[in-house]
């Protein structure tokens, strides 16, 4: 399977399996990569995803430009009957944890920014190289790169193709942690089980207040993150978490 999909204790495990081609997205993995987040977005067992790439040495190269298939179509009728590839699937307000096992180049950049939480190993890279390719960054990067790192790094990556190390992405911010990579799945595995334990629809709440006020002034921001409050203050899991608090027991979510 060009992707492989895991479901433990609540977490899927998105894993990028095509390792000697640089886990690099050919029309497989795209069409999996589809029909996985799907599944997350929908599965209601499923409260937070990893996605991560198979071996030590890539995350992801972004577009297999080997086995990229030349257009069969023009691009304004893909484009107006389909969208964009990859990213809308991973549109959705449960978590995205990218655990970044080596190079996240091109599109696997793009995916790494398209994620909530980043976490690397100490001896990826980041890049958006496309001008090196005659391409661009069109899924996100262009705009997701200038809003994640300073504005000046985000340039010099975009317009030189050149790649940072994991050491200079914690500095930039583009990830939260760097770790040895014995150790990434260890701490990938942790975040996902502590944000799995908490209440689902809380978590999937605080991401959209989070998210979706980024793009607001900051007063409509609070405002709506106040009716959010609101949604979840009548939900049976807010009173469990609260009686659960009391009677110093851990306590028992359902997403209701
Ligand atoms: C990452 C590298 C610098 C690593 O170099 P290294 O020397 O360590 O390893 P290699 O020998 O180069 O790689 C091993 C093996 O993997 C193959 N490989 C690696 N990446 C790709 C790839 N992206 N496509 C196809 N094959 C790949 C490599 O050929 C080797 O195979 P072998 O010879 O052993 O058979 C280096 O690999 C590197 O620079 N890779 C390319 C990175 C890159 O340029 N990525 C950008 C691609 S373009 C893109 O992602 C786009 C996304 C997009 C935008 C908008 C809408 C949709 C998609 C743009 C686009 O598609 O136009």
């Amino acid at each position: 399977m060009p992707v492989m999909l895991e479901v433990r204790n609540h977490v899927a495990y998105v894993t990028l399996n095509r390792p000697e081609a640089m886990n690099s997205l050919d029309p497989e993995s795209i069409a999996d990569l589809t029909e996985i987040w799907t599944r997350v977005r929908t599965d209601p067992d499923i409260r937070v995803a990893v996605l991560t790439g198979a071996g030590e040495k890539s995350f992801c190269t972004g577009t297999d430009m080997k086995k990229a298939p030349p257009p069969t179509e023009c691009m304004a009728a893909t484009y107006l009957r389909d969208g964009q590839p990859v990213l809308p699937q991973m549109k959705m307000w449960k978590p995205i944890i990218a655990a970044i096992n080596g190079y996240a180049v091109g599109g696997g950049l793009e995916m790494a920014l398209a994620c909530d939480l980043r976490i690397a190993s100490s001896n990826a890279k980041f890049g958006l190289t496309e001008v090196k390719v005659a391409s661009l960054a069109g899924l996100n990067g262009t705009q997701a790169l200038p809003r994640a790192v300073p504005q000046a790094v985000a340039m010099k990556m975009l317009l030189t193709g050149e790649m940072i190390s994991a050491e200079e992405a914690l500095r930039y911010g583009l990830v939260s942690d760097v770790v040895e990579p014995s150790g990434l799945a260890d701490l990938a595995r942790s975040y996902a089980e502590k944000i799995a334990s908490a209440a689902p629809l809380s978590v999937q709440a605080t991401k959209q207040a989070a998210v979706l006020g980024l793009d607001m002034p900051l007063e409509h921001g609070i405002l709506y993150s106040h009716l959010l409050w609101g949604v979840l203050r009548d939900t049976e899991d807010r009173k469990e978490g609260f009686k659960a608090f009391g009677e110093r027991r851990a306590p028992v979510f359902r997403g209701a």
